[in-house]
């Protein structure tokens, strides 16, 4: 069954007509798929099995937390980027041990609430890390387990904003400088190396970048070997790409199959942290034409959705299809030009799009399910999108669109007398 289908000229999520969902809940909103969720999640899952592997969910991605109930309850692992990140994976029901914490610039606090919480791994991304690591994990009277996560210096091939493992990118240690850190930390009291990871970028539609990464670090592995430093496990991160429009990723069990490959009969734990690929596909943005206005120049329509609602067309020149949520018979389709209503000359979600429009109309803009929601800001005062799950028949409301009053929540006036 494909999640977004048309059934009588409708466009459905599982069973439910994305129009009950519009009707239900307004508009803009976010419909994710409980069964499109699970099946990306077990694409890796089964492809690992019989492995010592982990699939830690990017959170960044989607981190709505039925999302991540979701695949809690399949077992996932998790990968954060904050104390945030980590609490909402806690109040999922998501298993600590399973959590990788990623990201440049973890905060004491956020270190403490890690380590208290036992999460599997700090993936350590400087020196001056690893510095601040130790010493709070000695003020815990703890030992934290690290990886390093090595910046290998590899062309991803993608969108320069989203990649990540190019030198002059500021994530992860220099891999020429990697064995004397490595040597430094195994000198230190409070830290335990378990790892290597590496990312190297997002929405990547081949695998030979991925492969010539793991080339790269599988030699540091050997040179950290001879050094008497074991890697217990591999985290290759996430990246992998999803079809917006006409790319043709590998699949997660091609790329697996490809790494598994390369890696022979190496006795490495592997981790993965794939975010779009898991969540991207399983979601939609739904957004209501408001007015046509058509001038010499162009066809606008103007929607309810807005760059602060979905911000990657705006940020990116992200394409990401739009398509009608009822199939109009008549009419005749035009090119438009699909804008919000913030004061920004950027605020579109589509271009030049073919379509049969009239006001009223019903739109999804499709693979919103990973970095969406999550990017969406107030900005205008705008209240961010509800976000609805549907599993089968039945549609859930995962989170409230917000008020003017959440709008407002925890701003004060200065004292009258002021
Ligand atoms: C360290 C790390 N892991 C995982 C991810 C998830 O990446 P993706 O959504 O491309 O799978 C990212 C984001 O690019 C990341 O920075
Ligand atoms: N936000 C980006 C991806 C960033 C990946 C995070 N490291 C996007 O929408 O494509």
């Amino acid at each position: 069954m494909d999640t977004f289908e048309y059934r009588n000229e409708q466009l459905c999520c599982e069973e439910v007509a994305l129009t009950r969902i519009a009707e239900e809940f307004g508009t803009p909103t976010y419909v994710y798929s409980r069964d499109a969720l699970e099946r990306a999640y077990l694409a890796y899952a089964e492809a690992l099995e019989g492995r010592d592997a982990l699939v830690c969910y990017a959170v960044k991605a989607n981190s709505n937390i039925a999302v991540l109930n979701v695949l809690a309850r399949l077992g996932a692992g998790f990968d954060i980027v904050s104390a945030g990140e980590l609490e909402r994976v806690l109040r999922a029901g998501g298993d600590a041990s399973k959590v990788v914490f990623s990201g440049v610039g973890k905060q004491p606090y956020e270190i403490i609430q890690a380590l208290n919480a036992g999460i599997r791994c700090f993936n350590i991304e400087s020196e001056a890390e690893l510095d601040r690591v130790n010493d709070v994990a000695a003020s815990e009277g703890k030992v934290a387990a690290i990886s390093f996560r090595v910046n290998p210096d590899v062309d991803a091939g993608t969108h320069p904003y989203i990649s990540t493992g190019l030198k002059d990118n500021k994530f992860g240690i220099d891999i020429n400088e990697a064995v004397r850190i490595y040597k430094r930390a195994a000198e230190m009291a409070h830290v335990d190396i378990v790892g290597m990871d590496c990312h190297i970028g997002s929405q990547l539609t081949e695998v030979a970048p991925f492969l010539d990464a793991l080339d790269r670090v599988l030699v540091l592995v050997d040179k950290l070997a001879n050094e008497g430093i074991v890697i217990k496990h591999l985290d290759l991160g996430g990246g992998l790409g999803v079809c917006y429009t006409d790319e043709e990723p590998p699949t997660p069990q091609e790329y697996i199959a490809a790494v598994l490959e390369k890696l022979g009969d190496r006795e490495l734990g592997l981790i993965f942290e794939p975010g779009r690929s898991i969540a991207a596909n399983a979601g939609v943005m739904l957004t209501r034409v408001e007015f046509l206005k058509c001038t010499d120049e162009k066809n606008f329509a103007i929607i309810d959705g807005a760059m602060n609602d979905l911000i990657r067309p705006a940020l990116y020149s992200a394409y990401q299809e739009i398509v009608p949520v009822v199939l109009r018979e008549g009419g005749e389709a035009k090119s438009w030009d699909l804008v919000g209503p913030v004061c920004e000359t950027g605020d579109f979600l589509g271009k030049d799009r073919e379509l049969n429009l009239e006001p009223g109309d019903l739109l999804a803009v499709c693979s919103a399910g990973a970095y969406g929601f999550v990017m969406a800001s107030n900005y205008n005062s705008r209240g961010r999108p509800a976000e609805v799950m549907v599993d089968d028949s039945q549609q859930y409301l995962i989170r409230k669109r917000e008020t003017l009053t959440d709008l407002v929540r925890g701003e004060q006036l200065l004292p009258k007398d002021r």
